[in-house]
């Protein structure tokens, strides 16, 4: 803090006579002090000078004068002080700038100075070295209004109206005032600051922001009530009509889907791009949803707020809680337009997942494809039904104005496994399955949904094939995307084992031998075939704070749940990956792929080079409908599985081909296994079909028409499918007792 002086003589130096006395230079003021540093001559022949060092008088050279000048870090501001006081004996504010009193030079110095250096003294030392070290620097030098360093308000002025007049008159010179309006910034204000983006707007063509410099205030107050609008000659940067708006997440949306940044990236693990993402309130079964059993959904079903198609927008809004913070009316437009939603954006999502069994060699996706029926499904999931049902195009349209619930006619949800196991659970019935069913067995897992199931199955269980059906491409394309996504927990898992051996056996252990071990691990899974040894490893154990188990319990690392929940859908798309954003994994360091989880979920192996029966080349997704077009068929299908799987489809089925398609399914199953072969079958009670028989009329109809009831299936699958034999294999605990149900075991004789 500087301490001023109000001395009366205290008289700003701009404009100030100086003592025309000869100059001194600073070494005289120095004098004996030889120890003192070097510093520079200066001379006070320019006292106007604005360098603060150049100012220093030192006239006299006496005690105090020359203790002053010595080495101490004050000498500079010393100077300056000693400046004032030269100043102060020169002008006398009174009679223009006559020294006015005759003081004996020394003891006003020294009184002068006393108050000067206290005032420039700073409490810590550090500031003292720093005033020193940049005094030439940090003094200000232009005052306005005639301010020096001592008076910068120039107080002193008002006491003198002369002096005051003389400075005032000379300062605007040397210290203009900043030029107003010079470069304008034009600052755009909001018509209605509740409503920044004039969402709330119904006033199309009209402008968003307001300048102002081009609309008046009053103006812009007027119509602040409405929410904006009215703008006439206003500026406008975000401008959008009304049509835009209305149409913005659609349009946003659509053109994003083209976008290669919103590529199947995206929906990698956004199961089922082509199916609504608005939540069902209930789920397949009618069990009521609530967001806290739709958590893990959040792992797997990545939100993504901006740059996804509006369906999965709309899920994420809904996942999160629902937009709650838009009217009513906005949502009911966003619904509207998620109705109306061009089929071409559909038809580029259906075209970018790869609704086709991917190119895997010659795996039983392929074949499959080929034996099953694939139904074209419509844009939301609704689907051409064989059998002369097919809906007309213009009530399927009418259908899906309808509500929600029709987009899920075939209990095609998309986050299916968020309601059924939720907290990432392992899906409890896959303690159900005995291993010696499945290893090196042929799979058909009907209606697999996005997969998890199946690929737990895959993973664990080591079938030489498995194969998931579903007849929703959308959720067909999530699952195989989450092939990756098993596959990367799995590579995460071997890393940490790595990690794990490293530290246990330290750097002497024999790579090979660790290797081998590694491999062995590798090959039965890490897994023994009794069911209560299907244990994490120590490694995996020694992990286990930042694991979480996933459904059909592969445990994904808790940062990779985090991640897709905290994660934009920018970072995901990364993440994920689409097959085209292949990131090689290889290069990323173990330590980090432990801590934080793979860079990217892997590209898929080249599977025709793996040996049968590794995951993931034991595992495709085809999209189908199991349900023939007529028993003609039926004569068509040969055996080709060891194991069918058919949890939580009849119902489905049933609603939506009455009991003639549920016959024909069991047919199939039955001509499709091979002597010996197994089906593994989950109904769902008959109380459960109710909830959803107006879906469709079809399904009305259908429901209405049902006689073969699911407690009498395994009556009919055993007296006229042919099945030898059947058991109750377990009704396994659900943490919603909806989805505790019995499960059965048909065996088809030799
Ligand atoms: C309720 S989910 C059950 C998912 C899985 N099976 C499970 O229990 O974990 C029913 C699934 O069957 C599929 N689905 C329904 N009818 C089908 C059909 N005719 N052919 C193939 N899949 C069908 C639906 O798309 C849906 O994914």
């Amino acid at each position: 803090m500087i301490e001023m002086s109000v001395d009366k003589e205290t008289v700003p130096t701009r404009s100030m006579k100086v003592d025309p006395a000869p100059p001194q230079k600073l070494s005289e003021c120095t004098g004996s002090c030889n120890n003192a540093p070097k510093v520079p001559e200066v001379t006070l022949a320019n006292p106007d000078s604005t360098d603060g060092a150049a100012t220093c008088p030192m006239p006299d050279s006496g005690a105090q004068t020359k203790h002053s000048s010595t080495a101490d870090p004050h000498n500079q501001t010393k100077r300056v002080a000693q400046e004032a006081m030269l100043t102060e004996q020169h002008v006398n504010p009174k009679n223009g700038f006559q020294q006015s009193k005759q003081q004996p030079q020394q003891q006003k110095l020294s009184k002068r100075r006393s108050t000067m250096i206290a005032g420039f003294k700073h409490p810590a030392g550090k500031r003292r070295r720093r005033v020193n070290s940049e005094s030439d620097s940090v003094l200000p030098t232009n005052f306005l209004l005639g301010g020096n360093i001592f008076d910068p308000l120039n107080l002193n002025s008002l006491q003198d109206e002369e002096v005051n007049r003389a400075l005032n008159a000379e300062t605007p010179k040397s210290s203009p005032l900043p030029a107003k309006n010079r470069d304008p910034v034009e600052i755009l204000i909001p018509r209605d600051i509740t409503d920044p983006l004039n969402l709330n707007s119904r006033m199309g063509g009209r402008s968003l922001l307001v300048s102002p410099f081009k609309s008046g205030g009053r103006r812009r107050h007027r119509n602040r009530h409405h929410g904006g609008g009215g703008g006439g000659s206003t500026v406008s940067v975000l401008d959008l009509s009304d049509s835009e708006r209305s149409g913005e997440v659609t349009n946003t949306t659509s053109s994003l889907s083209n976008l290669p940044s919103a590529s199947a990236a995206s929906t990698s693990v956004l199961e089922a791009p082509s199916v609504p993402a608005v939540l069902d309130p209930q789920d397949a079964n009618g069990n009521e949803i609530t967001p806290s059993n739709c958590r893990d959904e959040a792992m797997l079903t990545v939100s993504a707020p901006q740059a996804q198609p509006r369906a999965q927008e709309d899920s994420s809004a809904a996942t999160a809680g629902g937009p709650n913070h838009l009217s009513s009316r906005q949502r009911k437009r966003r619904r509207n337009s998620g109705k109306t939603e061009p089929p071409m954006v559909h038809s580029t999502l259906m075209a970018r997942s790869g609704m086709e069994e991917r190119g895997r060699g010659a795996g039983p996706g392929r074949n499959a494809q080929s034996s099953f029926h694939t139904p074209v499904v419509g844009p939301r999931g609704s689907s051409q039904v064989p059998g002369g049902q097919q809906p007309h195009l213009h009530n399927q349209h009418k259908q899906q104005h309808q509500g929600n619930k029709k987009k899920f006619q075939y209990g095609n949800y998309n986050k299916y496994y968020g309601y059924r196991n939720p907290g990432c659970a392992e899906d409890p019935r896959f303690r159900c399955l005995r291993p010696e069913w499945f290893h090196g067995k042929a799979v058909l897992d009907l209606g697999c949904n996005t997969g998890h199931l199946t690929l737990c199955i895959a993973k664990k269980l080591r079938p030489a094939r498995i194969l998931g059906l579903d007849i929703d491409g959308g959720l067909v394309h999530a699952a195989r995307q989450n092939i990756r996504h098993y596959l990367s927990e799995l590579q995460a898992q071997e890393a940490r084992r790595a990690a794990g051996d490293e530290k246990t056996n330290g750097p002497g252990e024999d790579r090979k031998e660790k290797a081998n071990r590694r491999e062995d691990e590798s090959h039965s899974g890490g897994l023994t075939h009794k069911q209560n040894e299907r244990q994490p490893t120590r490694a995996e154990n020694g992990n286990a704070e930042r694991q979480v188990p996933a459904e059909g319990g592969v445990v994904l690392s808790r940062h990779a749940e985090r991640r897709a929940q905290e994660r934009g859908a920018e970072e995901m798309e990364e993440d994920s990956g689409a097959p085209a954003v292949e990131l090689g994994t290889s290069s990323f360091p173990v330590s980090l792929r432990i801590s934080r989880g793979p860079i990217a979920a892997p590209p898929l192996p080249d599977t025709p080079t793996m040996p049968p029966g590794n995951f993931p080349s034991n595992v495709s997704f085809v999209k189908g409908n199991y349900v023939l077009e007529s028993d003609a068929l039926l004569l068509t299908q040969p055996p080709e599985y060891d194991v069918i799987l058919c949890f939580s489809v009849t119902k489905w089925v049933h609603l939506n081909w009455g009991d003639g398609g549920l016959k024909r399914l069991f047919h199939r199953v039955f001509r499709h296994l091979r002597p010996g072969g197994l089906f593994v079958l989950e109904p769902q009670p008959w109380i459960t079909y109710g909830k959803r028989k107006k879906l469709t009329d079809s399904i009305f109809k259908n429901y209405h028409s049902i006689r073969l009831k699911p407690e009498q299936f395994s009556t009919y699958l055993t007296s006229e499918v042919g099945f030898s034999s059947y058991e109750l294999i377990g009704t396994p605990n659900s943490s919603s007792r909806g989805f505790q149900r019995p499960i059965y075991l048909f065996h088809k004789g030799t």
